[in-house]
């Protein structure tokens, strides 16, 4: 084995690390999506999006060599986690009674994007990640991990398909 300097290592960012800063950066979009529909009155539940993405999941998994599977459920995971907090805001926004955000971002031209960049760099660190699921500090890592602004729920939910097998 050719010896690493500490330099060097030390700057190398842990799998786990960068899976739980991408899977933050994700659900950090939801409440961007809330608020664009909030304002178009469109349903936080989108199936046909769902399933266009999850199509694409696992097609880019297969070329990577990920279980599609394993791929899939993660992102539905991601899914219902994004979509738990999107109804949060809403069912605060009724209370409220907010009115329409202004300026509020284009669901489709900036938002979903924004998702969309996300995905490949998500299936890479899965693919990374997914050995080690059964090692203590990652097992550790997914079970106190908090996403940004998430509380407990959106967080047990965001991380449920990560499990040791
Ligand atoms: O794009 C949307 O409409 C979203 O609400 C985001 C998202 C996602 O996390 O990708 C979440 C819920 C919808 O069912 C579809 C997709």
């Amino acid at each position: 084995q050719v010896p690493v300097p500490a330099a060097i290592q030390s700057e190398q960012t842990p799998p786990i690390k960068s899976l739980i800063s991408l899977m933050t950066q994700r659900l950090e979009v939801a409440p961007l999506v809330a608020q664009s529909k909030w304002n178009s009155g469109a349903a936080i539940n989108d199936p046909a999006r769902e399933q266009a993405i999850l199509a694409d999941v696992e097609k880019q998994a297969r070329t990577i060599d990920l279980d599609p599977r394993f791929a899939a459920a993660f992102f539905q995971a991601q899914f219902d986690a994004g979509k738990l907090i999107q109804s949060q805001l809403h069912q605060k926004w009724q209370k409220q009674k907010q009115a329409p955000f202004s300026p509020a971002p284009d669901l489709a031209k900036e938002v979903r994007p924004v998702l969309d960049q996300l995905t490949p760099q998500l299936l890479m660190v899965l693919k990374t990640i997914q050995p080690d699921l059964c090692n203590t500090g990652v097992k550790q890592s997914l079970q106190t991990a908090t996403f940004g602004q998430t509380d407990d729920e959106v967080s047990k939910m965001a991380v449920s398909t990560l499990q040791c097998p």
